[in-house]
């Protein structure tokens, strides 16, 4: 595949993250406006709703972009999505006839403000890194026995909080929980101090399901992708997730990146997960290619000080792609939902510098990290994380907008919890 070209030229340089062939789908609003629906080109947003209220773009016979999330275009199914681009590509593309009715819908990204894309109906978080899981294990387990007995068989994950949800840009507070350090007899309450990220995709369902479905089926329902931060309170997780795997830990906010890449635009970059170390049961078994060759960065930046770059990993390097998650979590006979959200799990490679958390860059902390003009073994008052991420085809790049957080300091301790 190549660029596809616009007569937005911002949008045909080669390391935009938005050109013709993304088309992701946010939700802005300019000068305190209204939040409304919104595609990223080049270094504009065409406003999509005002197309649809206009009578130009026409999807399903009713309105569905009258609102401020996708939810409601997402209902309509994939041939409607498929629609869908086909109609906003048809205003864009080079040589146009319909460039003067787009030009007047066009608002300069730079001056938006940008809102949570879809309303998140619920959200599950995976544990499918194999390098991640490996780490982990090591250090809150036992190194002889990292991987549990269950991970080469099943897609491990909890049921997380829709409410902890939060669009990049989001300030996150520092949590207060309850915690028994290594070598304390009794445990007390207060402030985290092993506060970290994790690096993770985001899969959107955007279709319901009844029922159980097939690997296949599953991935028909994904409706895009979206860069998730786990946040993730290290101290606190250690402490309480025995035996029934993390609460209070990771549900103070997940963040994702502000615009939903759609599944269409990923098409061209398909990868398959790493080789079977055993066979999976018949159900788990992909028909083709699942996952995305999606480069991955995550950045620190201090208050006031300049970023570095912590770790730079690949979404190929996941056991388990989303469709294999979503028809593992229907099982059951689970509903999923419209606006259901899969966090893929920590993503780590195999090496030292491809680490998707604090935890594992710093190994627990016995070895910070450096950082220009410091050091870190987790997350400080007032540092911003960043991830960033992108497909790189040929030319061209598919990006997904950052995915920022600063963390502030815990809140005061109430002298009833002392
Ligand atoms: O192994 C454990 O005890 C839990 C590890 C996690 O951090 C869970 C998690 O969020 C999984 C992930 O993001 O891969
Ligand atoms: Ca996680
Ligand atoms: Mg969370």
């Amino acid at each position: 595949m190549t660029l596809l070209r616009s007569w937005i030229d911002s949008a045909n340089a080669p390391d935009c993250a938005f050109p013709l062939n993304n088309l992701p789908c946010g939700v802005f609003s300019v000068q305190g406006d209204s939040p409304r629906c919104g595609v990223a080109i080049g270094d504009f947003i065409l406003d999509v709703s005002a197309l649809e209220e206009e009578g130009l773009l026409q999807l399903g016979g009713h309105p569905v972009l009258d609102v401020p999330f996708w939810n409601e275009l997402m209902e309509l199914g994939p041939d409607a999505w498929a629609d869908f681009r086909a109609q906003v590509a048809a205003f864009l593309n080079e040589g146009s006839p319909k460039r003067a009715l787009a030009e007047d819908h066009l608002m300069p990204l730079a001056d938006a403000v940008l809102h949570m894309p879809f309303l998140v109906s619920e959200y599950t978080d995976f544990y499918a890194g194999r390098h991640h899981a490996f780490n982990v294990g090591s250090m809150f387990r036992d190194p002889e026995n990292a991987l549990p007995p269950n991970w080469l068989h099943i897609p491990i994950g909890y049921n997380g909080r829709a409410s902890s949800v939060v669009v990049s840009g989001t300030d996150v507070r520092r949590p207060l929980g309850q915690l028994k350090p290594p070598g304390a007899d009794v445990p007390h309450f207060g402030p985290s101090k092993r506060f970290d990220f994790e690096l993770e995709m985001g899969a959107v369902v955007g279709q319901a399901s009844e029922g159980m479905v097939s690997v296949e089926q599953a991935e028909a329902m994904i409706f895009g992708y979206v860069l998730l931060n786990d946040w993730s309170a290290r101290d606190i997780q250690a402490w309480e997730y025995q035996p029934l795997g993390p609460f209070q830990a990771k549900a103070t906010a997940t963040t994702i990146s502000p615009w939903i890449v759609m599944a269409a635009a990923l098409q061209p970059f398909r990868v398959a997960t790493p080789p079977r170390e055993v066979p999976l049961l018949p159900y788990l078994t992909e028909p083709r290619p699942m996952l995305y060759d999606v480069q991955l960065e995550v950045a620190l930046q201090p208050e006031g000080g300049p970023e570095t770059v912590l770790t730079r990993t690949r979404y190929g390097e996941m056991y388990y792609s989303a469709p294999q998650q979503l028809c593992h979590h229907t099982t059951s006979g689970c509903p999923m939902n419209v606006g259901d959200l899969l966090g893929s799990g920590t993503i780590s490679g195999p090496g030292k510098a491809e680490r998707g958390s604090l935890l594992e860059l710093s190994w627990g902390g016995k070895e910070p990290v450096a950082i220009t003009g410091g050091s870190r073994s987790f997350i400080e008052d007032g540092d911003t994380v960043t991830l960033r991420g992108h497909a790189q085809g040929d030319g061209y790049r598919i990006g997904f907008g950052d995915c920022a957080g600063r963390l502030l300091p815990a809140p005061a301790l109430p002298d009833w919890a002392r």
